[in-house]
């Protein structure tokens, strides 16, 4: 039986360390599920609210575990409703989102121990775990997650031609080892971002070159294709008062955003740009996916919050042609299927991700393979991001 017999939360550390929310759901029968909130840096501003990790907890205790208590851990809707139920509001501001997701998570793992399958098979059924997404490798970055590097947040390696999810998670590896030797060669120190990759003290245009380069190198070693991406983080470089982008000394209009990013996919032959322009700015986004969206993914992170009511916005008005999901965004693992069912029905692309703030908890590796999702991105190196990359892995193989 998967009735939930009980709910322990307890404050643990994520990656920066910093207090996170870690949920144990036990069942009737001695099922066992546990999930850790995720926390980002560059949140988007009509994201789900996380409150600080004690505050939630307790909030949780007192609004959401009474009810969650006697329900089956297996109808995750159920779950997942009392736990909006338990809040009383859009955004989780009263219990807090990151109670929230590690709840959602821990029943789901739990429902998954009860029946003895692997999460991704009771997530997306018997016929899930064939298709593989691509991993989008985070190799340089700066913004939000490390400040005196690159204005643009992350260039990712793409490894689209990679015959197996295995040969694309050491693709990516590689690539980030051919950075170091790259800058290493420029003479260029680069110490790590939050999320593992290099953040050297370097132009956005000299690290399209190191980039570039490191991936040309790998691509050679492989015989595979791989491209690579940008998440511009660009609500972040947005400035309301100026109406302009920021970098550095230099601003760009919304026009000349969309020019200059439209000049880089084709330039680089990118294979994906997350959040190239402000969070608030369909329209702009429109007209980006309207020039480039057939050779690129243009991605709504910020943008979306991976809220089904923003994303049919942006469907609407044929922003983006992919989206970003974050389940800790919006508080639940339902709420996070939602969306990416929207999305899929509509054609837009789904990647699933990982924040900057992570802890070992595994559960996007099976969201990404239960959904069929085309990409994930969660990092390249660092114990928190391999936690996903390596579940993968064992996915592939059988091994979970
Ligand atoms: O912007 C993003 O996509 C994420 C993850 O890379 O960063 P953060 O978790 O800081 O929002
Ligand atoms: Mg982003």
């Amino acid at each position: 039986m998967t009735r939930i017999t009980s709910i322990s939360l307890r404050r643990v550390l994520d990656s920066r360390g910093n207090p996170t929310v870690e949920a144990d759901v036990l069942t009737e029968s001695g099922g066992f599920g546990r999930g850790a909130a995720p926390s980002g840096a560059s949140t988007g501003e009509y994201e789900a609210i996380e409150l600080p990790a004690s505050e939630s907890i307790a909030k949780s205790r007192e609004h959401a575990v009474p009810r969650l208590e006697g329900l089956y851990a297996g109808d995750q809707r159920a779950v997942d409703n009392a736990l909006r139920a338990a809040d009383g509001t859009d955004d989780f501001s009263n219990i807090g989102a990151n109670s929230a997701v590690a709840i959602s998570m821990a029943a789901a793992k739990a429902a998954a121990d009860v029946l003895g399958a692997p999460l991704y098979q009771h997530l997306g059924g018997a016929f899930r775990g064939e298709n593989f997404p691509v991993p989008l490798g985070n190799v340089v970055g700066g913004g939000e997650h490390a400040k005196e590097a690159t204005h643009i947040q992350e260039f990712l390696a793409a490894p689209v031609g990679a015959p197996s999810v295995s040969e694309a998670v050491f693709a990516n590896a590689a690539v980030h080892a051919a950075v170091a030797d790259v800058l290493d060669e420029r003479g260029v120190p680069a110490a790590k971002g939050d999320e593992g990759a290099w953040a050297p003290p370097i132009s956005d245009a000299e690290a399209f070159e190191v980039v570039d380069e490191a991936v040309d190198r790998v691509e050679s070693e492989v015989g595979f294709e791989i491209r690579f991406g940008l998440d511009m983080a660009a609500a972040e470089l947005y400035d309301d008062d100026a109406e302009a982008y920021v970098y550095g000394d230099e601003t760009k209009s919304a026009d000349e955003q969309i020019e200059y990013v439209a000049g880089l996919v084709d330039e680089y032959d990118l294979a994906y740009v997350e959040d190239p322009l402000d969070e608030n700015d369909y329209e702009a986004f429109a007209e980006l996916t309207d020039r480039v969206g057939d050779r690129t993914l243009i991605c709504g992170d910020d943008l979306f919050v991976t809220n089904v009511e923003r994303l049919q916005d942006g469907i609407d008005a044929g922003a983006a042609n992919s989206i970003l999901i974050k389940p800790n965004q919006i508080g639940t693992l339902s709420d996070a299927f939602d969306a990416v069912e929207l999305a899929a029905r509509n054609g837009y692309e789904t990647v699933i991700s990982h924040r900057s703030g992570e802890t070992e908890d595994t559960t996007i590796a099976h969201l990404a393979v239960a959904t069929d999702a085309g990409y994930i991105k969660t990092g390249t190196v660092g114990g928190e991001r391999t936690a996903k990359l390596n579940e993968l892995v064992r996915i592939a193989d059988d091994a979970v």
